[in-house]
């Protein structure tokens, strides 16, 4: 016979078995945060613009990881560049996942994009950098307070020469507008949180079971809309990959991302699956590219718009090392300034901002962080690359970054090198001072603001 010591051993076994089994199912806790309201969550909290500003009090409350919610979707911040890099590159396996519509077939997906866009690929595409940026130069000379929709036009044309080795003609490129579209309605159904009835109950995503949710049921117009959506979709996936297809295989095509995995130097043919995922690969291109480099351009116009000692300083670089030729890749090495200033402009202005909205802003990195100082890059101390987290960490790193450096740099300088950027003058005569707001959707842009592009009267080319 058990005695009751036994029977209280037995028994005391069983609970902690118990208790200890419960919470290992029970997921991770999650971090600390704001309060949410019912509802919204923390919507009314979030500043429309600068965000830094309420992510930094919730770190001085919360700590460097925190959580916060708008409409039931949790948002979670790493609030210091040592918790990202700790988290995204030391343990990438597990902390760099995303949503479903962006982990298809992610090694394959991920193997394709580095690969078509190394340093050694990027080479290949110096050539379309450099006339896109004539076209550039010249449309601004035209029509200069157009210049967002200008490097808008840049962007586009630069990642379909190297999606599809399509070349865009004029404003109403048919991929242009085929493009935009497809992005702006993204940037609408991801980059909004709460502002469709699929966001805030993700149970009326549209499977089969949930199916019965009329169009016509208040905030049911998803359902309407994401019909829509998915023509634009699907157009924007095939159509410009269909074309880029029938051309390779003519053999009268300009090289590109699709011809380079299409035709492998070691002959190696794509399956139906690595077709599809090559597809999505290139579409996933312009995504990436376009609208990121939008925003680096228009705030380096910004920039050059409210810091005239600043743009003379880094013309002055620009004229000494190039005078009146064309701008090369290499000339990189040549102008630390420049490099300096691309630097700050990626800190003060961060153009992804749901990775890097609070690093910017870092005091233990950058003294005085509000102000904008290239300076802070040269001499013997300099402060921490923003390099470092502006294109994300571990396995979601940005593949284009070479790419995009390389766009950005003959850029900034082909536009120095051009023209003089100053404030826009009013009807009375004084200096307008632009108004600096940033605008969140998946990237971060610099509201239009008025300025002055104008021709050098200076300098002979
Ligand atoms: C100033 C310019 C750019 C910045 C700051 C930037 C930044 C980033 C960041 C932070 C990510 C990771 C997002 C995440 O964690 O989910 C990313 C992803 C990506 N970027 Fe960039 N990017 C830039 C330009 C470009 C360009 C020019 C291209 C293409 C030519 C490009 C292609 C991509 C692609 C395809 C992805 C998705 C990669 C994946 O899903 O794993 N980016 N970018």
């Amino acid at each position: 016979m058990f005695s009751s010591f036994t029977w209280l051993t037995v028994a005391a076994i069983v609970v902690i078995y118990f208790i200890v089994s419960y919470k290992s199912k029970l997921p991770a806790p999650l971090p600390p945060g704001p309060k949410p309201k019912f509802f919204t969550g923390n919507l009314h909290q979030l500043p429309k613009t600068e965000r830094w500003v309420a992510f930094k009090d919730w770190s001085n409350l919360y700590g460097p990881i925190f959580m916060y919610t708008v409409f039931g979707r949790k948002f979670i911040v790493l609030n210091s560049l040592k918790v990202a890099n700790d988290l995204l590159e030391g343990r990438s396996n597990i902390y760099s996942d995303r949503a479903l519509f962006w982990m298809y077939h992610k090694i394959i997906y991920r193997k394709l994009l580095h690969s078509g866009l190394n340093a050694r690929a990027v080479n290949n595409y110096y050539n379309v950098m450099d006339q896109e940026a004539c076209t550039l130069t010249e449309n601004l000379i035209a029509t200069p307070d157009d210049f967002i929709n200008h490097f808008r036009r840049y962007a586009g044309a630069v990642v379909l020469h190297l999606a599809y080795g399509w070349t865009v003609t004029g404003t109403k490129d048919r991929f242009v507008v085929l493009t935009k579209e497809a992005f702006d309605l993204t940037m609408e159904i991801i980059g909004t949180p709460g502002k469709w009835m699929v966001d805030v109950f993700p149970f009326c995503a549209p499977r089969p079971k949930v199916r019965f949710i009329p169009s016509w049921f208040p905030g049911g117009s998803f359902k309407r809309k994401a019909e829509e959506y998915k023509k634009v979709l699907v157009a924007v996936d095939q159509i410009p990959y269909d074309w880029a297809k029938q051309t390779i295989n003519s053999g009268n095509y300009i090289p590109s991302f699709t011809s380079q995995h299409l035709l492998p130097e070691d002959g190696h043919k794509l399956d139906a699956e690595e077709d599809d995922i090559l597809k999505w690969c290139s579409s996933a291109l312009y995504a990436g590219g376009t609208d990121t480099t939008v925003a680096f351009m228009t705030a380096f116009i910004a920039v050059m718009t409210l810091y005239p000692s600043i743009q003379e300083t880094a013309r002055r670089e620009v004229d000494q090392v190039i005078g009146s030729r064309k701008p090369l890749f290499t000339d990189q090495n040549f102008m630390p300034y420049i490099s300096a200033l691309i630097k700050e402009i990626f800190r003060w202005a961060p153009i992804t901002p749901l990775d890097t909205v609070t690093q910017p802003r870092d005091e233990d990195n950058y003294p005085n962080p509000e102000e904008f100082n290239p300076n802070r890059y040269l001499g013997p101390n300099p402060q921490l690359d923003p390099r470092k987290f502006t294109f994300g960490f571990g396995r979601r790193v940005c593949p284009g970054a070479v790419f995009a450096e390389a766009s950005i740099f003959i850029n900034v300088v082909n536009i120095l090198s051009h023209f003089t950027i100053s404030k826009a003058i009013d009807a009375n005569g004084a200096e307008i001072v632009p108004k600096i707001e940033f605008v969140y959707k998946v990237t971060s842009h610099i509201k239009p603001f008025p300025c002055s592009i104008k021709p050098r009267t200076d300098k002979v080319f």
